[in-house]
């Protein structure tokens, strides 16, 4: 699909009231490009990890629009002239030109997949969906997986790093809560390793969809995977879902900002000796999330690994 591109030049003081005419004359789906510096609570609630160092905000910005380019027929367009122009008199809108370019002819939501291909953690083979069982991969445990618009191709040096631990630490028989289970790959990965049962939790409801599909994939039933929506820090009707005392490990590859609140109660929901397998804390982070969790008494810090720039720490409950 071809999308036209509309840019407006305006002012970081109008973005707000910009943003608010378009959608009201249907357009959905802008882009904001300004200067502003995110603050830490801002980056916290959109789980960004780095804030970039931007130039000086100099008061401009721009507002981008997309139309699909075999409906636009000029008339969105002048509607917004015309929302642009009635904004003048309450706020100073800049230029407020609108420049029209073209977006490439791609498929953006699949265009990725061409890059991903079938790929080996020790001895486990990971492969697309849609790629095929050659000889070679006969013998070995085989993943099947389909992300969609879910995180989790297992080729992320984060995802690679729990898929490590769990290789390690995963008995016959064991019980797995995987937090921010994104595609649901660390727990197919577990079941594959003899785990018995997994529960999977995601804010996202397309990783509930994509875990729920690999799991079809590779031929798990839903009574070994579940999975279920909603956040296990701060939901009680969450935590009692997914059960207390009852897990032999726990993994989430999250951002820092995520594990951190994690690491306070995610005990009440490990057995006794259970490990807690985190990964997603770029180095930079690594000094704060170990010392949250040496604030819990019932954790204890067993393993710290690195790959790049991401690490994983393994606890394990007293
Ligand atoms: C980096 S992805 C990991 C996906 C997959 N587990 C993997 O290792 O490849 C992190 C996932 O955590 C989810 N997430 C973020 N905060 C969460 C929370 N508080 N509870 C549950 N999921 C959360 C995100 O939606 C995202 O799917």
């Amino acid at each position: 699909m071809k999308w036209n591109r509309y840019s407006i030049k305006t002012t970081t003081q109008a973005v707000d009231l910009i943003s608010s005419a378009l959608d009201d004359i249907g357009i959905e789906g802008i882009e904001i490009q300004d200067n502003v510096q995110l603050t830490q609570e801002e980056a916290k609630t959109m789980f960004v990890d780095f804030i970039p160092e931007l130039p000086p905000d100099d008061g401009t910005a721009v507002v981008n629009f997309y139309i699909d380019s075999d409906e636009d027929d000029g008339t969105l367009v002048k509607k917004a002239e015309q929302e642009i122009k009635d904004l003048r008199m309450f706020v100073d809108i800049g230029e407020g030109t609108i420049t029209r370019s073209e977006t490439e002819d791609k498929d953006w939501i699949n265009n990725w997949k061409q890059y991903w291909h079938t790929f080996t953690i020790g001895n486990l083979y990971i492969k697309p969906t849609w790629e095929e069982i050659t000889e070679e991969m006969k013998g070995h445990p085989v993943l099947s997986i389909d992300p969609g618009t879910a995180f989790g191709t297992g080729s992320h040096e984060t995802t690679r790093m729990v898929i490590k631990q769990l290789e390690k630490y995963v008995k016959k028989g064991d019980r797995i809560l995987d937090v921010g289970c994104g595609s649901g790959i660390l727990s197919v990965v577990a079941l594959k390793y003899g785990a018995e049962y997994a529960l999977g939790t995601d804010l996202d409801p397309n990783a509930i969809i994509a875990s729920e599909e690999n799991s079809v994939q590779n031929n798990i039933t839903k009574e070994q995977f579940e999975v279920i929506e909603g956040n296990i820090i701060d939901d009680k009707n969450i935590k009692d879902r997914c059960g207390y005392e009852c897990y032999d490990i726990v993994c989430a590859n999250i951002l820092a900002d995520v594990l951190e609140p994690l690491s306070v109660n995610i005990h009440e929901h490990m057995k006794h000796g259970a490990y807690f397998i985190t990964s997603g804390i770029i180095n930079t982070k690594e000094d704060e999330v170990v010392n949250a969790f040496k604030k819990n008494s019932e954790l204890e810090i067993v393993e710290i690994n690195h790959d790049g720039e991401w690490v994983n720490v393994t606890a394990r409950r007293k």
